[in-house]
């Protein structure tokens, strides 16, 4: 079942034309990366989705229901969760009191899935009292994630959450996306070609504004030519 679907949304930022016609579909269950170079419109393209820098034309798609004309806080409470790039986490505050103001339902449920995403980041158990401006980068990004994963969301939106990560953090971070896939869709924005490969089951591929290549994940693993010509890598 398709979840989310992108239908030719054009963007402005200023005078800026961003977004030049964008339309993809993230299929529930899946996870489905966003490739592209540097400035090729990727955050942007998640900031449209949250309505954060909404799209002028063509339309968004959650559940078969028009979310483009809604604002953000209203798009967040139908169950898409965002980790931005600089990961929305206060850095003055504990790592439990961040998970805390996260949470949008303190029940039952909202706990349970608080204690699952614990046993998959133990760092942030560890270090739960200690103020988050003190984490390590890849614990930083792992608090980001267990925030948006506490709350009941059908859809995370994951913006580059490799970026300065030490490999092995890297491994970590992909193999806790991996795991959430049983209880969550993902639409992960990565420029790590590699760790998102392995996990992710489609792609998505951006240059100057627009989508220019799209397909299965093993397709593109099995191309090198396009992998060249659209991601600068062998
Ligand atoms: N506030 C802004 N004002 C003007 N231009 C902007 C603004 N934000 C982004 N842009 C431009 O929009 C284009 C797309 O940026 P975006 O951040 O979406 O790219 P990206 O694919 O996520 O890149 P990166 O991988 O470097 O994060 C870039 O050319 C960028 O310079």
């Amino acid at each position: 079942m398709t979840l989310l679907k992108v239908d030719a949304i054009e963007t402005f930022i200023e005078q800026y034309h961003i977004l030049q016609g964008v339309s993809f579909e993230v299929t529930e269950g899946d996870i489905t990366v966003l490739f592209g170079r540097n400035g090729a419109g990727k955050t942007t393209t998640l900031r449209s989705i949250m309505g954060l820098n909404p799209a002028s034309k063509g339309q968004i798609l959650f559940k078969d229901e028009r979310i483009d004309q809604t604002p953000t806080h209203l798009i967040s409470r139908k169950g898409i969760g965002y980790v931005p790039e600089d990961q929305g986490v206060f850095f003055d505050l504990t790592v439990g009191e961040n998970m805390k103001l996260a949470i949008r339902k303190n029940d039952s449920e909202a706990m349970g899935r608080q204690e699952w995403v614990l046993e998959l980041f133990p760092d942030l158990k560890t270090f739960w009292y200690r103020k988050s401006g003190l984490l390590s980068g890849g614990q930083k990004q792992m608090l980001a994630i267990a925030r948006a994963y506490v709350n009941d969301n059908e859809l995370l939106l994951i913006d580059e959450p490799s970026k300065g990560l030490a490999p092995i953090m890297v491994e970590k971070v992909m193999q806790a996306i991996e795991q959430m896939k049983s209880k969550t869709t993902v639409l992960l924005v990565e420029q790590n070609f590699f760790m998102a490969s392995m996990i992710g089951n489609r792609f998505y591929i951006m240059d100057e504004g627009r989508i220019v290549h799209h397909g299965q994940m093993q397709e593109l693993k099995d191309d090198q030519e396009s992998r060249q010509k659209y991601l600068g890598i062998a």
